[in-house]
């Protein structure tokens, strides 16, 4: 069995502490599906405390703390401008801080940098995929002993992590070789619970006990645990939090796009909990919408009949960062470039075929031209927008609408080189459009690896998630 050990903010500024992990209901620690969204609506439902995603400690190292006054959050972004971690006032005394590290120092120092905006440390003990592993991360640390003192049995291993102050001791029941579709061993739990005085938090539960709300307090007396932590189930529906029972899948969905979108949630990390949610119905033609989405507004538009929705919100915040003195002007920091051809196009999806992008069709293009096209995509941290250059032959082709993300930059500045060379782009309006491309999007490519899916860290997550047909389950994404 492994665990995630707590350092809580009691250990580390003594008078300041004040989350407990008694008598708790949590949300579980998940790659791309513990983003502040997720959080905020877990919390809503009435789960006690709320875990982020994993986050590897070189990474958080490399991030600088912004207070981002349009959305009221602290985020912790890369010097390539990418939000890693995203907080806020809301969770502050509710969110603990995963971490995955594999070294003393650097857990204190991201430890340092987090914890005034955080309400707990977790270290991440547990994780047995590969890339976690050999690392040195997450249930490797169980076998260096001079790194966590492990001790041959189980319990005395909690014992000694125990006498290193943590606050509470998180335990997945299963070992390092299991699965989380096999049974989870609750006997061991409860043993370990026994033997020591500080909380233990029972994980593991989703697959066999935590079929509705009751299972959560069923599944803590089976283990005889202080707190319950809840994964999977919580990832189906968050409602299952709320003591008033489950509430419409729908509703769910809804509730969490809100969140979405008005903390500009990446669109790849929205898209794969609402796949997750969705579970069996991915291949359903609103499951394959939300596939194609490349953007938050995509999702909203084309799978949710949620535009409105988006509009607002997007029109709230331009007001917002109106009123703070931020004009577009200030914000066009792009350095105007005469060699460029640039003209203002968008890419809009439904006005394309199914399976062409503008990329797709560029790029055969040049392969037929025996030319290599290259993308070059700045991000404007203030707006969070995206400009993609893309070179054909030597010559730079770009659009001078800025978008939502990289792909839809990319895209544009696609339909700027096609329009500038004549060439078709792949519009359903386009007369006599034979072309056939296999769909290849960036985000398959990205989301091709299942195997990470039941712990990948955040960094290699965004790269990582794959919903193609044989993933349209999640026991069977968990289980491969
Ligand atoms: C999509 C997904 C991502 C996960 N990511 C993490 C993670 O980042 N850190 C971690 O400690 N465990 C992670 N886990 C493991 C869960 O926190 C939990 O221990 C496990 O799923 C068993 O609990 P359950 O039966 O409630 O699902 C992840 C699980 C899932 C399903």
């Amino acid at each position: 069995c492994f665990g995630n050990a707590r350092l809580h903010k009691e250990g580390m500024i003594e008078t300041i502490g004040k989350l407990t992990y008694r008598n708790k209901t949590i949300l579980a620690p998940m790659v791309q599906v513990g983003t502040l969204p997720m959080r905020l609506l877990a919390l809503d439902y009435g789960a006690d405390i709320v875990y982020c995603e994993e986050l590897i400690d070189m990474l958080m190292l490399k991030c600088k703390r912004v207070i981002n006054k349009i959305l009221d959050t602290v985020d912790y972004i890369t010097p390539g401008e990418r939000v890693i971690f995203r907080t806020c006032d809301r969770e502050k005394d509710h969110v603990v801080f995963q971490m995955g590290s594999s070294d003393a120092d650097r857990a204190l120092a991201v430890g340092k940098l987090v914890e005034n905006d955080v309400a707990g440390i977790d270290v991440n003990m547990g994780c047995p995929k590969e890339f976690s592993t050999k690392g040195g991360m997450g249930a490797a640390l169980l076998s260096q002993p001079e790194k966590i003192e492990l001790l041959e049995e189980t319990v005395n291993l909690v014992k000694r992590i125990e006498r290193t102050g943590v606050a509470a001791i998180a335990v997945h029941g299963r070992t390092k070789e299991e699965r989380p579709q096999h049974p989870v061993h609750c006997d061991i739990i409860r043993a370990i619970s026994e033997a020591v005085s500080i909380p233990i938090i029972a994980s593991g539960g989703s697959y066999n006990y935590i079929k509705e709300h009751s299972g959560i307090e069923t599944f803590r007396q089976t283990t005889s645990a202080s707190s319950v932590m809840v994964a999977r189930a919580a990832m189906w529906n968050p409602s299952i939090f709320s003591k008033d029972g489950t509430v419409s899948l729908e509703k769910v969905m809804q509730e969490y796009i809100k969140y979405a979108v008005k903390f500009d949630n990446h669109y790849a990390s929205t898209k794969y909990t609402l796949c997750m949610m969705l579970r069996g119905q991915v291949e359903t033609p609103r499951g394959k919408k939300l596939c194609a989405a490349l953007s938050n507004l995509e999702i909203c538009s084309e799978a949710f009949e949620m535009k409105s929705f988006y509009e607002e919100i997007a029109t709230l915040l331009e007001t917002k960062k109106a009123s703070l003195g931020v004009t577009e002007k200030e914000l066009d920091d792009h350095v105007e470039d005469p060699d460029v051809i640039q003209s203002a196009v968008r890419f809009i999806r439904r006005e394309y075929q199914a399976n062409i992008t503008p990329k797709s069709c560029l790029h055969e293009w040049c392969i037929k031209n025996h030319l290599q096209p290259t993308y070059e995509t700045v991000h404007r941290p203030r707006d969070r927008l995206f400009c993609s250059t893309v070179t054909v032959a030597n010559q730079k082709y770009r659009s001078s609408i800025w978008d939502k993300s990289k792909k839809l930059a990319e895209q544009a500045a696609a339909i700027v080189c096609l329009r500038a060379l004549d060439i078709p782009e792949g519009k359903l309006s386009e007369e006599g459009n034979t072309l056939v491309h296999k769909r290849k999007r960036e985000d398959k490519e990205i989301l091709n690896n299942t195997e990470n899916g039941d712990c990948l860290p955040a960094e290699a997550s965004h790269k990582k998630l794959h919903f193609s047909q044989d993933v349209s389950d999640t026991d069977a994404f968990l289980a491969s």
